[in-house]
């Protein structure tokens, strides 16, 4: 196995052996690999299993991959012109890259929200709303409920129950962050996927955004590319520490950040580069 390989089973072996809580996986991804242009190679053989109802973190130097592999779990590389993915990426043990798959329902189960806050320019209402009516569902009781529902979920029920019918975009970043995340769960997903999501808040937001991940893991899967490490430490069960598109290192959040394994680790966390 070449030496960036992360060897999952291993790692499961010597989780169960420290008395480690081995986790339920959620996503798990075999030999990913991921070209742009065709040929130039921008991830490198990633191993993870990346846990059920937890949340993990992609720390790594700009430009390490970060972005890139959180974009090929919900498959929006397909976007990409000349960008190819090998390898697998199973949710919940099914291949997202197998051809039988559609990726407008993979996205639904994989939402996505990301650094710049982008509500639809409609009502708060109707952006909660708008997954459910591409979905064919119209009965303004259900929709009622759902948009509630979704906003508590978000944290922001109490600001906005009294403007549902103004124009989101009059909210300020940190309530638009909080109404798209609001609009992302409203489908009830499985994966949700957030790319540096408090990085254009100011610090209130950010903290509102922290504590929404916090109370929401124990629905979904979270996913968070951070640039900012204390956020990392703080919202994550998980840690990945990537560099140059290779997985680095794998692990529980406390034991990165306090006894990393690699060298290339403790020199990122302890702001030797980066
Ligand atoms: N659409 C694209 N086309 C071509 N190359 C790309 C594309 N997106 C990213 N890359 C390249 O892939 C590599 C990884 O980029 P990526 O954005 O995934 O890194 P990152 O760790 O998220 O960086 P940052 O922290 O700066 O956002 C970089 O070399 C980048 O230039």
């Amino acid at each position: 196995m070449a030496e960036h390989v992360i060897d999952i089973q291993a790692l499961r072996r010597s989780a169960v052996k420290s008395g480690q809580e081995v986790l339920p996986t959620s996503l798990a991804m075999r030999n990913l690999s991921l070209f742009y242009n065709n040929d130039t190679q921008a991830l490198y053989d990633i191993n993870l299993d990346i846990p059920r109802q937890r949340v993990t973190a992609f720390i790594g130097p700009s430009g390490c991959g970060k972005s890139s592999l959180l974009r090929c779990i919900n498959r929006m590389n397909d976007l990409i012109d000349g960008c190819r993915v090998t390898g697998e990426l199973l949710l919940e043990g099914e291949n997202i890259y197998d051809p039988r798959v559609d990726a407008a329902s993979l996205r639904r189960r994989v939402g996505m929200v990301f650094q710049k806050p982008n509500p639809f320019p409609k009502t708060v209402y109707e952006n909660v709303a708008y997954g459910l009516r591409i979905q064919g569902l119209n009965k303004k009781r259900v929709l009622d409920e759902v948009v509630e529902k979704s906003l508590r979920a978000a944290a922001l029920w109490d600001e906005v129950k009294d403007r549902l019918h103004e124009n989101a975009l009059g909210m300020s970043g940190g309530q638009q962050q909080r109404l798209v995340i609001a609009r992302t769960i409203a489908v009830e997903p499985d994966v949700l996927l957030l790319d540096e999501p408090a990085s254009a808040l100011d610090p209130i937001s950010t903290l509102k955004i922290e504590e929404l991940i916090y109370e929401l893991k124990s629905r979904y899967t979270i996913v968070i590319v951070t640039h900012n490490m204390q956020q990392a430490a703080r919202v994550s069960d998980m840690t990945a520490f990537m560099y140059m598109g290779k997985l680095v290192e794998f692990d529980q959040t406390d034991s990165l950040f306090t006894n990393p394994a690699k060298k290339q680790t403790e020199d990122y966390i302890t702001g030797r580069y980066g």
